[in-house]
């Protein structure tokens, strides 16, 4: 049995999920890593946290009901939509939330300069043609392009300019995505991986990856 509850995101309307990712199986894969990790996490004594393209917001509010009020979260997306949207998550389970629309964490650079405690992406990460990459609208969601890494690439080499020392980096990906080149890349920025959840669902077989700095 979980120990914390799915937040509630019975308020979004058949209008909001016209425009922004509707919590599935991927996002609750999330939402157990961070309940998995619950207890590294409070050791962390983390005061920043991040998520990169919240969606609907069920992830960064489901964190900071997880953590508490002794942090302060953040969240980006390049969808607007998901923005107003990821605000009326938060609150309407009763915790602050503080949305940015923007290109993965480009509108929180320099501010939060290796200050965040927390990071999480659940990117677009399905195999597309390329072409299809680049929107701000619903297909942002899925559309990962090139090996499906064609959004996460970009963040890799901005995870060292915007983690704290002691941050701790959760990525979502697709066995398409290749795990071992993801380790080779973040290796070379610094980060050991670890694969921390691995699920089946349907045709997708998911993981979470966990990074944390090598040298900390
Ligand atoms: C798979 S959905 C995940 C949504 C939510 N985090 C969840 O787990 O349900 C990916 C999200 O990333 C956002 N996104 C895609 N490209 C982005 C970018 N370049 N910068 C910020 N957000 C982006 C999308 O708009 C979408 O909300």
């Amino acid at each position: 049995m979980s120990r914390f509850a799915t937040p509630n995101f019975s308020h979004l309307t058949d209008e909001d999920l016209k425009h922004v990712y509707e919590p599935a199986e991927d996002s609750f894969l999330l939402l157990d890593a961070i309940e998995n990790d619950y207890e590294y996490l409070r050791k962390q004594e983390p005061s920043i946290c991040v998520e990169v393209g919240s969606g609907s917001g069920v992830c960064i509010t489901f964190l900071a009901r997880v953590l508490g009020e002794s942090a302060v979260y953040w969240s980006t997306d390049i969808n607007p939509v998901a923005a107003r949207v990821t605000r009326k998550t938060a609150e309407s389970n009763n915790v602050q939330v503080e949305p940015v629309i923007t290109d993965l964490v480009t509108g929180l650079l320099p501010r939060l300069y290796k200050s965040v405690d927390v990071l999480l992406f659940n990117p677009p990460y399905v195999v597309t043609p390329p072409e299809e990459v680049g929107s701000n609208s619903i297909e942002a969601s899925w559309a990962g392009g090139t090996d499906g890494r064609q959004v996460m690439n970009r963040l890799f080499p901005k995870v060292k300019d915007i983690l704290s020392p002691k941050g701790v980096f959760y990525l979502v990906i697709v066995k398409e995505n290749n795990q071992d080149d993801i380790e080779k890349i973040m290796l070379n920025e610094g980060f050991k991986m670890e694969n921390i959840l691995t699920r089946r669902t349907g045709p997708e077989l998911l993981s979470v990856l966990k990074f944390t700095r090598l040298a900390r």
